[in-house]
């Protein structure tokens, strides 16, 4: 698997408004649609094209365009939906799917609720979307269940990672080739919770939750 980083000082900055306790849901959810286009941008660098040609008004030009199967874009529900239109934004041609996935904040096992995706994913390239990386659970369900349906080319993209959830992520997709993880920062550890720290929270309440 590799691992991307983005190393920006936007991004950072944005980060670090994200983090604050005091940032509401509305600041919160822009703030996570800025990253989104910042990191998708570097994420897609790999997005398959094929050559087209045009006419301009004064000669021919040979270019590219987003090859087909179209991309698939999954946002893990729910607080991955926040990133959903940052990345539409980027590719609106890319078909959507979706998958509704939460951790067990007691065993931290990984329930899927809810599945909405084309059952067959042979030769397609995947963008999964999900704010936060903690233990790895999530994504490494959301690989495997992708996978199953043949998808072939399978890039995360998340704001935040602890260091154990790329760990876990890494040994998870061992022997899969093509699989790319993008970050916007890798913090320092999982609490005893496994919540990232310092992370900035519940991703998935600070989107859409009640404000404190
Ligand atoms: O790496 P993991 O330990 O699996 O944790 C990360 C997951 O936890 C959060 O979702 P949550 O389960 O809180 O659901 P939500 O998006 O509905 O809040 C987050 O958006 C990830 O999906
Ligand atoms: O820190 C964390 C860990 C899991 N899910 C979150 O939303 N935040
Ligand atoms: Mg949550």
């Amino acid at each position: 698997m590799r691992v991307k980083i983005l190393e920006h000082p936007l991004v950072d900055h944005k980060i670090t408004v994200l983090r604050d306790r005091t940032t509401a849901s509305p600041q919160f959810r822009q703030l996570v649609d800025e990253l989104v286009t910042l990191l998708a941008y570097e994420a897609t660098r790999n997005i398959r094209v094929e050559p087209k040609t045009v006419r301009t008004p004064v000669a021919e030009a040979v270019g590219s365009e987003i090859a087909r199967p179209r991309p698939l874009v999954v946002p893990i529900l729910r607080a991955g939906l926040g990133m959903l239109e940052g990345m539409t934004r980027l590719i609106p041609t890319a078909e959507v799917g979706f998958l509704g996935m939460a951790r067990n904040e007691e065993t931290l096992d990984i329930v899927t609720y809810a599945e909405r995706l084309p059952e067959d994913l042979t030769g397609r390239q995947v963008y999964v979307l999900d704010p936060m990386l903690a233990t790895g659970g999530t994504l490494i369900e959301s690989i495997k269940f992708l996978r199953a349906r043949g998808a072939d080319h399978i890039t995360c993209i998340c704001i935040l990672a602890a260091p154990e959830g790329i760990e876990a992520l890494q040994q998870g997709v061992r022997g899969m080739e093509d699989v790319d993880l993008f970050l916007a920062a890798r913090d320092e550890r999982l609490d005893e919770k496994a919540y990232i720290v310092p992370g900035l929270g519940d991703a998935g309440d600070r989107l859409y939750g009640v404000a404190e």
